[in-house]
């Protein structure tokens, strides 16, 4: 009997892989970071040969682990960071070029080109999203009008696109297989929406021959097999999602009105809404949540803010605050407050629901009272301050109540900051008792195809709680603190 279920899980800043029981349970987990390179201001790539060999290496680590082998498993799945962008040889299958990062701000300039021609509303009707370098499409134009050659050789077919999930399948199936799943093709600017099929006219706007995209298949089906060679069987690819969206999965967001929240390098709030993927009118977007089969794929609203947990990894790595990531929370709690510091993240621009690419970090309020402990503090509160900035923004779009906020990733492990997110929100935030979410959210999907679970109904009454987290500030504390992070955010704003 098969009793586990794989996932890979390729984060932005490490390349993981779990094995899952039928209980939803941890039975095994491998991790390894890997470079991260900026080699202009506002530029950030990976290499994806690198992501490839970390994540195999991981995935045989996880099962010696665990005792298992490859005939063991179940099916595979796989969850990724979204809209990395990966162009490679069809042929050889080295990439072409370094991988163009979703943080990566380096095709700001062309985005605002095409708002001036127009596009922005064509855009955002087809796709549900907005035009920013955040997206894949410029960045794959980007390496098409930029790497040698590119653009001919992918006219003549020798050149294939796909975000990591793409990359991933290619490489374990040994080339027999290029797709991507509806979350992940969602991400890209290029596939509508509604028919979930790549769009002609988009891809004209974006310069994109179509011969170089992946197939576009559910986020649960089995879709082919990893080649025997890697892990001594072919296990079926049964599972495939972006990752805040297998979070979501994860998190048992299967009814409109659910909303999870990740806090790992950034936050990413996501809110079911069904079957129909309407528009935000409060500057979020609408992508796909996932899709079963043949069944009609769900829909959310997201609101992505681009620094979070990054935050923290900023004051450990560049400012020396602190040794452990998980050492924020003492040094924080120091004080008992930020002392009127405010810290807008702003490095690589604003996401939801501001929109500026040329917003900058800013970090404003100091005094010469001010400690290590006050600006720790006012970076776990900002954190928390642009999700609040995007659950105000759903409650706006007014499609479903907020009732609670669930909440996972790795900064969720830090107490204060999930109380001060309850305060500053008014929303009770719920800490699961399983915080791996998105290797979860891939492996039930991975599990729902080959019936390894039967019904999204099994995977729900597996969710538990660890810890609620209910809000205790006052209206008029709350007011006040988010005036006040409002004022900052606008001394962030268009710096650049
Ligand atoms: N206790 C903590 N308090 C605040 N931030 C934390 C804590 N532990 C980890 N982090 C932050 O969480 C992030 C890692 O979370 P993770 O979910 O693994 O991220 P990702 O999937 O984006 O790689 C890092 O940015 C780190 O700085
Ligand atoms: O790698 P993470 O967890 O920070 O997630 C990255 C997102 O998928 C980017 O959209």
């Amino acid at each position: 009997m098969n009793d586990y279920i794989l996932a890979l899980d390729q984060g932005t800043s490490s390349s993981r892989a779990l094995i899952f029981d039928r209980r939803g349970e941890t039975v095994a987990l491998a991790q390894r970071e890997f470079a991260q390179h900026y080699p202009n201001p506002g530029w950030v790539e990976h290499d994806a040969a690198e992501i490839w060999d970390t994540e195999l290496a991981v995935a045989r680590e996880c099962l010696e682990k665990a005792h298992l082998a490859g005939k063991d498993i179940a099916a595979l799945a796989i969850t990724n960071q979204r809209e990395t962008t990966v162009l490679w040889d069809r042929v050889t299958g080295e990439p072409i070029a370094p991988a163009i990062v979703w943080q990566d701000r380096r095709t700001t300039k062309r985005v605002e080109a095409l708002e001036a021609e127009g596009f922005e509303a064509l855009v955002a009707g087809k796709t549900g999203l907005r035009l920013d370098p955040y997206f894949s499409a410029t960045k794959i134009e980007w390496m098409l009008d930029h790497v040698p050659g590119a653009r001919e050789r992918a006219q003549k077919g020798e050149i294939l696109f796909g975000t990591i999930d793409a990359w991933l399948i290619w490489k374990l199936t040994k080339g027999s297989l290029h797709a991507t799943d509806i979350t992940n093709a969602s991400r890209t600017l290029l596939c509508d929406l509604r028919s979930g099929q790549w769009d002609d006219e988009l891809l004209d706007i974006f310069r994109i021959p179509a011969g170089i995209l992946p197939e576009i298949i559910p986020s649960s089906r089995v879709a082919g097999y990893a080649d025997p060679e890697w892990f001594g069987a072919a296990i079926p690819i049964a599972g495939v999602a972006g990752d805040q969206q297998a979070a979501a999965f994860g998190e048992a967001c299967f009814h409109p009105g659910t909303v999870k929240n990740t806090y790992g390098t950034g936050g990413f709030l996501l809110m079911n809404i069904g079957k129909e993927p309407r528009a935000s009118v409060s500057r979020l977007i609408t992508t796909a949540a996932y899709r079963i089969e043949d069944a009609p794929a769900s829909y959310a609203l997201e609101g992505s803010v681009f620094v979070a947990g990054a935050v923290v990894q900023w004051l450990r790595d560049e400012m020396g605050f602190v040794k452990r990531a998980k050492d924020i929370e003492p040094l924080a709690r120091s004080v008992k407050d930020a002392g009127g510091v405010y810290f807008v993240p702003a490095f690589t621009g604003l996401g939801a629901p501001h929109w500026d690419p040329d917003a900058r970090g800013c970090l404003i309020g100091l005094t010469r009272g001010t400690t290590r402990a006050h600006i720790a503090r006012a970076a776990l509160e900002a954190i928390a301050f642009q999700s609040a900035e995007v659950l105000e923004a759903m409650a706006r779009d007014a499609l479903h109540p907020v009732r609670e906020l669930r909440a996972d990733g790795g900064a969720a492990a830090n107490d204060l900051l999930m109380q001060f997110q309850a305060d500053i929100t008014g929303v009770p935030v719920i800490r699961p008792a399983q915080t791996e979410t998105t290797a979860l959210g891939a492996a039930y999907l991975a599990g729902l195809a080959v019936g390894f679970w039967q019904n999204v109904e099994e995977i729900e009454a597996l969710w538990r709680a660890d810890r609620v987290f209910e809000p205790a500030m006052s209206a008029d504390q709350r007011g006040f603190l988010l005036n006040q992070w409002t004022r900052a955010v606008g001394r962030a704003r268009k710096w650049n």
